[in-house]
């Protein structure tokens, strides 16, 4: 279930609406936040993925042979953004095992609110992949514009972006700069607040997610 308005959909189903409320609560535990994200990436891991082409492939069952359906083309690639892109890149490889996988290490300067690189590993052939980012938040945007950047000076040229909570802010400065690349999010949420904080939000994933801080 989904709703598209332009490049953005809409992941409205039932199942993922109410885990993400329970994850929105601030008395949920860290365990139960990190096991909800899980849950939710397979929920939206299922619908990022529905479009994929398939090709019949000869196999043997053991009463006959037969042509059966498989995912056409090269391995998918997961781009998680660290680090709480991680929390949804699990849920993800516990639908797609075979998924390569690349990491882009990106923080977002908490006064500047610019983002600051310090890794990047990427398997090979980009240009021919489907490339699925993953990051629970698109706040200003900032860091999911630069991972795809990154992602482009490397060859890529067919990506999505799959994040939990997106800012109408975040949305728009991310498709200026990357029209070309489909957006999938559980909700649209109001607004940034002056420190560039989703609201009504969810926190810091990644602290939630890991008890930092
Ligand atoms: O759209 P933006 O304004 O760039 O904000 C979103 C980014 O902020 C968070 O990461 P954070 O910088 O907290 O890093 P972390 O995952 O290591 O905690 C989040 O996971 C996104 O990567
Ligand atoms: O609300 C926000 C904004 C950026 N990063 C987060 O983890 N949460
Ligand atoms: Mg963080």
């Amino acid at each position: 279930m989904s709703i598209t308005e332009g490049n953005v959909t809409v992941i409205d189903h039932p199942l993922i609406q109410h885990k993400l409320t329970i994850m929105r609560n601030k008395e949920t535990s860290i365990a139960g936040f990190r096991r909800l994200l899980r849950e939710i990436a397979h929920l939206m891991c299922y619908e990022v993925t529905r479009d994929l082409e398939l090709e019949m492939i000869p196999i043997e069952t053991p009463m006959s042979e037969m042509n059966s359906p498989a995912i056409k083309g090269k391995k998918l690639v997961f781009a998680s953004i660290l680090r709480a892109g991680n929390g949804l890149l699990d849920g993800m490889l516990d639908l797609v095992p075979a998924a390569r996988v690349a990491h882009i290490g990106i923080y977002r300067d908490h006064e500047t609110l610019e983002p600051v690189e310090y890794y990047f590993k990427a398997p090979s052939a980009l240009e021919d992949r489907l490339i699925i980012v993953v990051d629970p938040m698109l706040a200003t945007g900032n860091s999911a514009t630069a991972a795809i950047e990154k992602l482009k000076e490397r060859g890529a040229n067919n990506i999505r972006f799959l994040c939990l909570l997106a800012a109408p802010e975040g949305i728009e400065n991310f498709n200026k700069a990357h029209p070309d690349v489909p957006v999938f999010t559980a909700s649209i949420d109001s607004h940034l607040n002056e420190k560039g904080y989703i609201v009504p939000g969810l926190g810091d994933a990644g602290d939630r997610m890991y008890g930092t801080r």
